[in-house]
């Protein structure tokens, strides 16, 4: 099964004692490039891009839902570790296809459950899987389970490129369980979250984002600088929790934006739904 590969833009962190009720509440997007994940019979090994991995979401959910006798195989357009949502897509996949093997019938929300628990447990992401299982630009209103999701309609989203560059890895879990990191972000991305509310259009979304990685310190001195150089565009931002920076843009804007690049992937909104 296919999932797309999901930026988030700005988030606030709630952390409780219980998985379900932590995560984020935040805005992001999909994209159109992202994981498929299979399940073959096997002894419980774990594939990304033909390499054998112990990823830890991924076999978090094999213990989870007690199955044996089958490997997980992951084949990603994107790589892992640079804030696109590329552990919480193997984690949706995986549930998908194991639930799929168990129970057909299965409720899909309770397999979005089991991909948000391994995400919290691994470290690897708050909400990723809720923005990924509702496809498209979505506001994630409350934090954990049961997700309260708002989906924006995009007018005329074929307009739009989302162009992605990659500049380093930066592990999700350095930031998300760091004290200092955590004030920092809970105090912007409430208040960003108060404005994206008032006015939930893409652009604006851009433009928070921007705010968000300035006034948090998590940006780099190369992407801010890259957003100041792409500011003809309809807005960049870093993508979080990656050393990568993101680009909306529409058919009139690509070919400028891509000249500002150096290993540009360039993508669509992706707006499908697996509920
Ligand atoms: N070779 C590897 N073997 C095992 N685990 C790996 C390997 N490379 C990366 N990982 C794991 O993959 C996970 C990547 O998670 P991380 O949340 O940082 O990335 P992401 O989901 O792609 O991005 P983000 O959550 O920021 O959108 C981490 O748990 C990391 O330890
Ligand atoms: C924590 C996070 C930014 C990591 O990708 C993401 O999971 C989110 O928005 O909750």
């Amino acid at each position: 099964m296919f999932v797309p590969g999901h930026i988030t833009g700005f988030f606030r962190i709630h952390r409780e004692k219980d998985p379900l009720r932590t995560g984020s509440t935040g805005v992001g997007i999909t994209v159109d490039k992202g994981v498929t994940t299979e399940v073959r019979s096997g002894e419980g090994r774990i594939y990304f891009n033909d390499r054998e991995m112990d990823l830890c979401p991924t076999k978090e959910i094999l213990n989870n839902m007690g199955i044996e006798g089958y490997d997980v195989i992951h084949k990603s357009q994107l790589p892992l570790g640079c804030g696109l949502g590329v552990s919480g897509g193997c984690a949706l996949g995986c549930a998908y296809e194991l639930g799929r093997i168990m129970d057909p019938q299965m409720n899909k929300l309770e397999l979005l459950k089991i991909a948000h628990i391994s995400e919290v447990r691994c470290g690897t992401g708050l909400g990723d899987v809720m923005g990924q299982y509702f496809g498209g630009f979505t506001i994630r209103k409350k934090p954990g389970f049961p997700p309260d999701v708002k989906k924006i309609n995009i007018k005329d989203k074929d307009r739009y490129y989302i162009v992605v560059e990659i500049l380093g890895k930066r592990e999700t879990r350095d930031v998300i369980e760091d004290p200092n990191w955590i004030e920092k972000i809970n105090k912007v991305g409430d208040r960003l979250l108060k404005e994206i509310l008032k006015n939930p259009t893409l652009e604006n979304f851009m433009a928070l984002s921007y705010i968000f990685v300035k006034e948090t310190g998590l940006a780099s001195e190369e992407i801010l600088s890259l957003c100041e150089d792409l500011s003809f565009s309809r807005g960049a931002s870093q993508a979080m929790l990656g050393d990568t920076l993101f680009v909306l843009c529409t058919d009139e804007e690509i070919k400028d934006v891509l000249s500002v690049l150096k290993n540009p992937i360039i993508c669509r909104i992706y707006e499908g739904k697996y509920g």
